[in-house]
């Protein structure tokens, strides 16, 4: 339904976005997750046709978003990262507005406007004016505008982003609900975890480039049974790898100043055992203390090799 082959987009020197190969089947869910500057928005944007590709290709629903712009906008409802001012419209006006430039009657118009109000919690606020309502009310309501000509397709750019933690609750809620439409969504997200419960499949930008992809269930299940412990401590280096290198419940090593992070997957008496390994050989431990885990960064380092060879 959204496929891209070798898609790139260059600013000047700057590559937002390289080579990327994506694609994402009828009727699912594909979080892109990324920190700031990954792409994203470059990528969303460029299939949302707003912004023309450096180079390579991409297709929704059939339609090359280049040549058959026209047709592509006619089959998505895109929310970008940030949105304009309403001029003095209310929600409903705002929603009619859209509803008008997509060609729907006027009375199918305005039943699935109240339709959609109601189904983003927003029914009371139909004769609000659109700047008066609070940023979580607004984000809800461009969901509601996306959905007003009833594409198959969505493409969410940071939906949650700027929210109070109330807000990204309702926003969280109304993007459950949005799953079970079957639409086929493409959203984008710099929090992992915000993405797991809605997503099915989840890919991380970073560069521009997508560096890894799995199903949510695989991610989850890779980041379960492992733990990030951080171990501060002064001693040779020779002796940390040592010892590090002898426990076979070590995944993996990241040196830090003084200490290291290490991703374990042993017991809690297995990690007791490597807490003694360390002070017998020499190294003044100081902090020996679990972390929480970052299951984006842990994917990563886990599935570093998967992504040297891809
Ligand atoms: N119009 C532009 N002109 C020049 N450089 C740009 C432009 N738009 C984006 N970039 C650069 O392209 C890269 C990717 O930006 P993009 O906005 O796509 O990332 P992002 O993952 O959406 O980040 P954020 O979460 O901050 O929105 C960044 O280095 C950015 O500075």
């Amino acid at each position: 339904m959204i496929d891209t082959h070798n898609l790139s987009k260059r600013y000047g020197r700057v590559v937002a976005v390289r080579d990327l190969n994506l694609s994402v089947r009828r009727g699912t869910v594909f979080g892109m997750v990324g920190e700031n500057g990954a792409g994203k928005t470059t990528t969303l944007s460029m299939l949302a046709t707003l912004t023309t590709p450096s180079s390579g290709k991409a297709y929704i629903n059939g339609y090359e978003v280049t040549r058959q712009a026209q047709e592509v906008r006619r089959c998505i409802g895109y929310m970008p990262d940030s949105f304009g001012v309403y001029d003095d419209l209310s929600a409903e006006e705002y929603l009619l507005f859209y509803a008008d430039c997509y060609g729907l009657p006027r009375d199918v118009a305005v039943r699935r406007c109240r339709e959609l109000l109601a189904w983003v919690n927003l029914g009371d606020k139909r004769t609000a004016y659109v700047n008066d309502l609070s940023r979580g009310m607004q984000q809800r309501l461009e969901i509601a505008r996306c959905l007003m000509h009833d594409p198959p397709v969505l493409i969410l750019d940071e939906p949650s982003s700027g929210l109070d933690p109330r807000s990204r609750i309702e926003m969280r809620g109304v993007l459950r609900q949005l799953r079970s439409l079957g639409k086929t969504i493409l959203i984008s997200s710099h929090i992992l975890y915000e993405l797991s419960e809605i997503a099915d499949e989840i890919g991380i930008l970073r560069g521009g480039e997508l560096a890894a992809v799995a199903s949510v269930g695989v991610m989850l299940q890779h980041a379960s049974g492992f733990r990030t412990i951080g171990i501060a401590g002064r001693g040779p280096l020779t002796v940390w790898e040592r010892v590090l290198r002898d426990d076979p419940q070590v995944v993996d090593v990241r040196f830090l100043g003084e200490g290291v992070e290490v991703v374990y997957r042993g017991s809690l008496d297995d990690q007791a055992r490597l807490l003694r390994a360390l002070l017998e050989a020499g190294i003044a431990v100081y902090q020996f203390s679990e972390r929480p885990t970052d299951i984006e960064q842990l994917f990563l380092r886990l599935t570093e090799r998967t992504v040297e060879e891809r």
